[in-house]
């Protein structure tokens, strides 16, 4: 059992990393400025949305394994092995803003008493752990008194506990044996499959790959790791707007494609083109690190290229289909996350649609299942319902955004309220296509003749 703060454990990946840690049995302080997720993480609620997380959140609070403070000192003062999960968003010119990092390094070289090893989780780009290891070294000695390792995450917004329990590997970058060792001891009972509290997802015949390699390559594996994701997506739609033209089927053209082993069946869903906080960022940040190393990534430009070009896309689908103007016409998005499982609104795609539907004077009401007060928080002037009835009623045109089960289930036929009829603009392929062919629907699939 190991003493572990993570800094930043009240957001997304902190939080994960923290209930996860916890869960092992290491003894976790979770430490963030946010007085306010704080107190609700401290009565068993996240304000972050996780599938199963809340229950082993109480279980390991009752336990007393895991516990919630916005003192940085005394969780260094307890902790062994700190990791670091701040936020590190873009810049306007496309880097990452490592303030939040630098801020807590500071602090920790004026804190650190004992041997500590360092972990940074952020995803922050190659040279950031000299910058954290020169800072810390301004008072400390690099090897006695602290190590600095990247562990990088790469957990999926809403199966964060499925990716932290069943990872598809562990990365530890370091070249510290002594931290690698810490490392180890932390990662064991996973590797093993053994845990302190039950969860659901753990699969103890299952080999977990844990890769030791330098802090540069771990980041980049990050980065790479990202940045193929975020290219598959924009392969994907750009092939969409090939088949459109020439009168393919996307659905079937993925699944021809996915049966290929090299290529695979994952990942390949055409749509408004990926949102969230870290694809577009991370992206962002790879290409600004490239260029100031001299390097030219055309391919990563492109990428981002077609993803904004996607979102005109929709748009223009939606225009064409009100014909005039969109002044006063009732436009429904069905998904206001950045993706559907999460109540995560950051980067979300929907929300700047939204945004330019707005600006030409349309009235736009929004669907989600969590994201809804989370929508109204960033965009107060959004109409936004959890009621899927309400949303659809009176559109001139639907838009699906974001391919939540719901979606696929509406029955078309049903909801007919009146011979006028709204379009729909379906750019996940979730709607029943024969319940819309059924209540006689205009209607378009992103990538696909109908
Ligand atoms: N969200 C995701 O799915 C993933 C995120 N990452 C990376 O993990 C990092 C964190 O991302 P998220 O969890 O999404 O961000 P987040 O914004 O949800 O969480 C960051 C937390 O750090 C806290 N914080 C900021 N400054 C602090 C300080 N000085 N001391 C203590 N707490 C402080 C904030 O209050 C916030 O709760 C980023 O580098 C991101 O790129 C990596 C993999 C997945
Ligand atoms: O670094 C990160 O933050 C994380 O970023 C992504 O995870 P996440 O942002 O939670 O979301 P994804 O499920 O990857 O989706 C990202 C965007 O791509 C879109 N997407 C995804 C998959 C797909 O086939 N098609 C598609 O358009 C989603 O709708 C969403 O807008 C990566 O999948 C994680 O491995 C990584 O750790």
């Amino acid at each position: 059992m190991t003493d572990i703060g993570v800094i930043g454990g009240a957001g997304y990946v902190g939080l994960v990393t923290g209930v996860g840690l916890a869960a092992l049995g290491h003894k976790v302080i979770s430490m963030d400025l946010d007085k306010n997720r704080l107190s609700m993480l401290r009565d068993g609620k996240s304000a972050v949305y996780e599938d199963g997380l809340e229950p082993i959140l109480a279980e390991l609070n009752q336990m007393e394994q895991i516990s919630f403070t916005d003192d940085q000192s005394a969780t260094v003062e307890n902790s062994d092995v700190l990791f670091i999960a701040v936020g590190t968003p873009s810049l306007t010119d496309g880097a990452a803003d490592l303030s939040a990092v630098i801020a807590v390094a500071e602090r920790l070289r004026d804190e650190i008493s004992k041997y500590t090893v360092i972990v940074v989780k952020s995803t922050v780009p190659v040279g950031t752990l000299n910058v954290v290891t020169d800072i810390l070294s301004q008072k400390l000695t690099e090897g006695e008194d602290f190590d600095v390792v990247s562990n990088p995450e790469f957990l999926r917004e809403g199966s964060g506990l499925i990716d932290f329990f069943a990872p598809s590997r562990i990365i530890v970058g370091s070249n510290s044996e002594r931290a690698n060792a810490v490392l180890r001891e932390i990662y064991e009972p996973l590797l093993a499959g053994t845990t302190a509290v039950k969860v659901p997802w753990i699969d103890s015949r299952r080999e977990i790959p844990y890769v030791e390699t330098d802090a540069v390559s771990a980041q980049l594996t990050k980065y790479a790791a990202n940045a193929y994701l975020a290219t598959r997506i924009s392969f994907i739609n750009e092939i969409a707007g090939i088949s459109e033209k020439l009168g393919g089927n996307i659905g079937d053209i993925v699944d021809g494609l996915g049966l290929d082993p090299r290529i695979g069946p994952g990942y390949l869903r055409p749509g408004i083109g990926f949102g969230g906080p870290c694809l577009d960022k991370d992206l962002r940040a790879l290409i600004t690190v490239a260029g100031e190393n001299s390097y030219d990534p055309v391919l990563f430009s492109g990428v981002l290229q077609r993803n904004e070009l996607q979102l005109r896309e929709v748009m223009n689908k939606i225009s064409a289909a009100v014909g005039s103007s969109l002044y006063q016409k009732r436009i429904a998005l069905l998904g206001l996350a950045f993706k559907e499982g999460t109540n995560d609104v950051r980067h979300s795609l929907s929300i700047r649609l939204y945004r330019a539907l707005r600006d030409q004077g349309a009235r736009v009401v929004g669907h989600d299942l969590l994201a809804v007060d989370e929508a109204i928080e960033l965009e107060p002037d959004l109409v936004a319902s959890r009621d899927l009835d309400a949303v659809l009623a009176g559109a001139d045109v639907v838009v699906a955004l974001n391919s939540e089960k719901i979606y696929s289930e509406i029955d078309w036929v049903k909801i007919k309220k009146s011979d006028v009829l709204p379009y729909v603009v379906d750019t996940r392929g979730v709607f029943d296509k024969k319940s819309l062919v059924a209540g006689n629907y205009e209607f378009e699939i992103l990538g696909a003749i109908r």
